[in-house]
């Protein structure tokens, strides 16, 4: 569904690239799970991908297809993006309503041509929630609302960033669950961006290890789990992680 080739990020006029010769590719139908420490270059990876940052090197492909650094409106109605703070992403002054129309009206598209409360009851949310404003919500309220939005175009891949770490760990583990479903029933891809094992190991089945913008390591899940890392950067991540001791 996705394959980065080559990948090189660098911003200003540093020689110092902040994603360097990064290469993946990811199954139709599958989580894959891209993790390392803060500021190892994840975010940028992902935003070279969802096309908010066009200046890079190296080649990006969806469905086989290489994508142009400025990105189509189709690609839009295929690729969404799901960001970690749910209260920065959503507008503070429009209702839920509104908010969810507008991927709509960024492709031309009649805005009642998308059953929205059938939307939002599939992410758990009860329909008349949409006349609210975003304070109104609860933290996991309004994340399922950031979903929802990702949802309208009906997409084939969502690109989540750091999803649960601005909630409750309660909630966190309610969003992953619902991003479970979604994936099964819609035949959803996911790219997965986490400082977190645990979380990548609970959603992923293959998982790239990422240090200081390079991937050092790429495993399926099975082996993070068991704890059958190689590289010595791995498994000082997986030991200073919560999953430590539970494999
Ligand atoms: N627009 C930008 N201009 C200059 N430097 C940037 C820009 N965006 C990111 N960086 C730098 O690139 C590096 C990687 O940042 P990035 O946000 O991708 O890391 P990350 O692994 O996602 O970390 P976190 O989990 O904390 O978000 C950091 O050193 C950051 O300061």
């Amino acid at each position: 569904m996705i394959k980065i080739d080559n990948l090189t990020i660098r911003f200003g006029h540093s020689q110092q690239p902040v994603v360097r010769d990064l290469s993946l590719s990811i199954e139709k139908g599958t989580a894959f799970g891209l993790v390392g420490e803060s500021g190892c270059g994840k975010s940028t990876v992902l935003r070279a991908l969802s096309g908010l940052n066009a200046n890079y090197d190296g080649r990006i492909e969806l469905q086989g297809e290489t994508l142009d650094r400025r990105r189509s409106r189709p690609f839009f109605r295929q690729v969404q993006m799901v960001f970690q703070d749910p209260y920065g992403s959503l507008h503070p002054r429009k209702t839920i309503r509104s908010q969810l129309k507008e991927p709509l009206r960024n492709q031309g598209l009649d805005t009642n041509s998308v059953d929205m409360n059938a939307v939002l009851r599939s992410v758990g949310l009860d329909p008349a929630l949409s006349y609210r404003f975003p304070h109104q919500l609860s933290g996991g309220q309004r994340q399922r609302v950031a979903i929802a939005r990702a949802l309208m175009l009906d997409p084939d891949v969502l690109l989540l960033d750091e999803p649960t770490s601005a909630l409750d760990v309660s909630v966190q583990a309610e969003i992953l669950n619902l991003l479970q479903d979604l994936r099964t029933n819609r035949g959803l891809t996911y790219l997965l961006v986490s400082h977190d094992l645990a979380v990548v190991s609970h959603m992923c089945s293959r998982v790239a290890i990422m240090e200081a913008g390079e991937i050092v390591e790429q495993v399926d899940v099975g082996a993070l789990r068991s704890g059958a890392v190689e590289h010595p950067y791995s498994q000082r991540l997986l030991r200073a992680s919560r999953m430590y001791g539970r494999a």
